[in-house]
């Protein structure tokens, strides 16, 4: 027993660290220290340049496909960092914005020798800091160390690889009658993860039956749509829809997932943004930052489902990849209901490539 934070907090604090560009330590076989591309700075880069190591430049398949980098990884590519890379070549490799306008100028030599466990686990910390998903991975001799004379959060490699890939359970933290233009009868229940992640929520509306499947909608952020009116989605008019729904039947359950941007935070869904201005598509601009198509991990609204007595829905949605997650993580999908609204000259090719690509219904 100890007062000390367990692998879970501590992957918190990595988060935190790399969003203001404080690096980590990976210890194990292969010690490293780890920067996040995005919150680099000249000094820090400067130090790299100083310590004489061969430092490398991890990034996702994806993003190693659109700079014709050979990922020898499968996954993702270790590019060998210049002993004159500057922040502009950094985040050049890193982010796509300046793709078109300025193309890298090669050649990119990436790694083939070596394992690459330390660069995978960078990859996923910085994706789950929704930053960019690309990281400085620098070899060090001693891990505990280097970690403690800097004072970096520092975890063993294979503890947080594991750690990464856990399912964070949500608790119930505080519910409260709301009356909504839809229903009078409306109440907010908060959930919290024990992972430091974000709280999610959902809106239940009337008193439904829990022994039947209840009217539920799971819907991801879009502070876009479902704030400022984007025309680029459907978000806005999706959410309005459903609690609209749900308040002339009476009943309905909607989870307000924190998943911005199908899980890659808001910053990055407006560099997609600025990639479909430049003419790629919802899917591609995903693929030309290092993501996949869609980052989110519906496993979560199953939970909360489970955590307020639901076991089978009838699920507002026009996404075949939410009904398989619901099923597979134990609750019964008893009709699909669609949810087809909000339709303009914005967005539709948005939806097309969702139905396109993504096997939504139309
Ligand atoms: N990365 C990315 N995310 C987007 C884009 N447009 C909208 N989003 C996000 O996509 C998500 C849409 O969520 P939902 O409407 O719940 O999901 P869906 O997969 O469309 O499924 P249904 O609406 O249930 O049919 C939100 O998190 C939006 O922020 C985009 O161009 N790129
Ligand atoms: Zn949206």
């Amino acid at each position: 027993m100890s007062f000390a934070p367990d692998v879970t907090e501590r992957l918190a604090r990595m988060r935190a660290d790399l969003r203001m560009g404080v690096p980590i330590v990976l210890s194990g076989s292969a010690p490293v220290v780890i920067f996040a591309a995005e919150t680099l700075d000249a000094a820090r880069l400067a130090l790299i340049h100083a310590s004489g190591t061969q430092s490398v430049l991890a990034i996702t398949d994806w993003r190693a496909k659109t700079l014709k980098v050979a990922a020898y990884d499968g996954d993702l590519a270790r590019v060998s960092l210049p002993a004159d890379a500057n922040l502009g070549w950094v985040l050049g490799v890193a982010d796509p914005a300046d793709d078109l306008k300025t193309p890298m100028k090669g050649p990119l030599n990436s790694q083939r020798e070596g394992p690459s466990d330390t660069h995978r686990a960078a990859i996923k910390l910085a994706k789950s800091a929704r930053l960019l998903p690309a990281a400085i991975v620098m070899p060090i001799q001693d891990g505990a160390g280097f970690a403690a004379q800097n004072n970096l959060t520092t975890l063993d490699t294979d503890a947080a690889l594991a750690a990464l890939e856990d399912q964070h359970f949500l608790n119930p933290v505080v519910a409260a009658r709301l009356p909504l233009e839809v229903s009078e009868a409306g109440r907010l229940h908060i959930f919290r993860p024990d992972d430091g992640g974000e709280e999610h929520y959902a809106i239940e509306i009337g008193k439904p039956d829990r022994t039947k499947p209840v009217l539920a909608r799971l819907h991801s952020a879009c502070f876009t749509g479902d704030l400022l009116g984007s025309l680029k989605c459907d978000c806005g008019p999706q959410l309005r829809g459903a609690l609209a729904q749900m308040g002339s039947e009476g009943n309905g359950v909607l989870l307000y997932l924190n998943q911005e941007g199908r899980g890659i935070g808001l910053a990055n869904k407006m560099r997609a943004y600025s990639l479909q201005d430049q003419g790629f598509d919802t899917v591609e601009a995903n693929h030309r930052l290092g993501f996949e198509d869609d980052e989110r991990d519906f496993r979560l609204g199953a939970d909360i489902l489970k955590k307020m007595g639901f076991s089978a829905v009838r699920l507002l949605t026009n996404n075949p990849n939410k009904v398989a997650r619901m099923q597979e993580n134990g609750i019964e999908v008893a009709e699909r209901v669609p949810l087809i609204v909000g339709e303009n000259r914005h967005n539709h090719n948005y939806l097309r490539t969702k139905a396109k690509k993504s096997g939504h219904y139309l």
